[in-house]
């Protein structure tokens, strides 16, 4: 491995201090800071790439609005990550702290640290408790770090007190989720669901943002939470603004989402059965949709990376036609107003046939992936909707963790979008688990019906197909609306 040479400096520098720093944080805390320099390791060049793609992404979401200037300052750079710890295991908690650093790396950042507070809850003033926030202050101030990241939702309260004492940006995970969805997305439906939810999600932390701001400014002057003034109009009218740029994105969402029904219903016409990809977010959802049908997804080694519904025509091996649709992936605690926003993208899920449900088999936990997305599958609805579970990336995953998946799972399949382990198979599946059109019947079409046969291509399946003087004999099963077509044609013969 000559990975660690190529980290940055610093990287290297805070892997050593930081156990010191960290044993000096607190006694019944774990040090948390090699993990995350293992998941930064040999992609720096990835990485940057990302960056200077995620300015230009940037660029295109900005508004030019004032109120939006709050947004922009979740721009995140140098970073401490923040956990506090009240149930689970010591390694649950390692597994959280480390996703907050793929979802920070994602969102562009790099992580300089990560600390773990082991507590009974969280501190109602400042989530980690005053004195540890002190601590954390001496963190940031070595490792000279611009903002701080929580592993939670901190309330209003929480973020201003904290930013008191750490005097640098506090985001919560729900922040962070929030940024990388606006810098994804890039569907106008995309667009206007994060800007919906970012606005939710910024109203009630308007005047924290405004107090931080100033004091960052050089205003302030431990005015603290008595401030007011003329500081106190402009977020009332900031706050109105924003309740009316709501109004607008939730009328232009209800817009294309009509648009997006009439697409579906249209598929639904015409039967032909639906799957749909979903799974944690890094599964190997797209990669899968591009294993099954050759689609161009981008496919990235990042979180988040789909977060627009492609949907695209694929064929099983006995040719019957369905659609499979890749979809946006799943994480643990997704920020409510994200859920709420994505529901439609979601309700894709729930009117499906079939879903083939990712899971990363090279993940430590895979169960805990697997729990956390068949609860949203719950939430939308899509209960009744049969379910296959892919356990992807076999060629990596430990084979013990694949075995035990498989025992646990009675619907499971181990595939790898990489090697192409157990794709066919999984066509075969596939196959199977499709309903199959009801009409069994024989016709023979006259050349002239070229349409017809091809539709008859996509939508039935073909048990047997022949060339006559007289047209094509083919011997089919299709749904009723497809049948009703072609029983003019149907030999003599085989009426009587
Ligand atoms: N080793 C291995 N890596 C895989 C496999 N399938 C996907 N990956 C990698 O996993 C990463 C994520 O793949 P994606 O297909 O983008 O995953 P996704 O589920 O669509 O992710 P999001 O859209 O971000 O939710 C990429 O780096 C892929 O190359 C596999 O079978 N084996
Ligand atoms: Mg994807």
């Amino acid at each position: 491995m000559t990975h660690s040479s190529s980290l940055p400096h610093s990287a290297q520098q805070s892997s050593e201090s930081s156990t010191r720093r960290a044993d000096a944080l607190m006694e019944e805390d774990v040090a948390w800071s090699h993990s995350i320099d293992e998941e930064r390791d040999g992609d720096q060049l990835d990485r940057s790439e990302r960056a200077a793609l995620r300015r230009v992404a940037g660029l295109s979401t900005e508004l030019e609005d004032v109120t939006e200037v709050e947004y922009r300052q979740l721009r995140l750079e140098r970073v401490v990550l923040v956990g506090v710890w009240t149930s689970g295991t010591a390694e649950e908690a390692d597994n959280s702290l480390a996703e907050l650093a793929a979802l920070a790396e994602t969102a562009g950042a790099e992580v300089l640290d990560g600390v773990i507070q082991r507590r009974q809850k969280p501190d109602p003033a400042t989530y980690i408790g005053s004195g540890k926030a002190q601590e954390l202050r001496e963190i940031v101030l070595s490792s000279g770090a611009d903002t701080v990241v929580c592993d939670g939702e901190l309330s209003p309260g929480q973020l201003i007190h904290l930013e008191d004492v750490v005097k640098v940006k506090v985001v919560d995970r729900t922040a962070l989720i929030l940024d990388i969805f606006a810098q994804h997305a890039k569907s106008r439906e995309g667009k206007a669901q994060v800007a919906l939810a970012q606005m939710q999600y910024m109203l009630p932390r308007l005047r924290g943002w405004g107090q931080s701001l100033s004091r960052q400014m050089g205003g302030g002057g431990g005015g603290g939470m008595a401030t007011r003034g003329p500081g106190e109009t402009k977020i009332e009218t900031d706050r109105r603004r924003i309740r009316e740029k709501m109004a607008k994105m939730r009328r232009e969402i209800a817009e294309l989402k009509t648009g997006r029904d009439v697409k579906r219903q249209e598929r639904r016409r015409h039967q032909v059965p639906s799957v749909a990809i979903a799974g944690y977010t890094n599964a190997g959802k797209s990669s899968l949709l591009n294993r099954l049908t050759g689609a161009g997804v981008l496919v990235e080694n990042a979180l988040f990376a789909t977060l627009d519904p492609t949907v695209r025509r694929a064929e099983t091996p006995s040719g019957r036609a369905y659609t499979l649709a890749d979809t946006v992936g799943f994480v643990r605690h997704l920020p409510h107003h994200l859920v709420e926003a994505f529901r439609s993208t979601m309700e894709e899920v729930a009117d499906s046939t079939l879903i083939l449900h990712v899971v990363d088999g090279s993940h430590p936990v895979p169960e805990e992936q697997l729990a956390a997305v068949r609860e949203v599958i719950r939430d939308v609805g899509a209960v009744d909707v049969p379910e296959i579970v892919l356990i992807n990336k076999a060629d990596v995953a430990d084979p013990l963790t694949v075995q035990r998946l498989l025992r646990s799972e009675p619907h499971a399949l181990a595939v790898s979008t990489h090697s192409g382990l157990g794709i066919a198979e999984l066509r075969e599946l596939i196959d199977s688990e499709l309903p199959r059109p009801e009409v069994e019947l024989e016709a023979l079409l006259p050349f002239t019906e070229g349409a017809l046969v091809s539709r008859v291509h996509g939508e039935g399946e073909i048990l047997s197909e022949e060339h006559t003087a007289e047209g094509t004999l083919m011997k089919v099963r299709v749904h009723e609306e497809l049948a009703a077509l072609l029983r003019p044609y149907q030999p003599v013969a085989a009426e009587g």
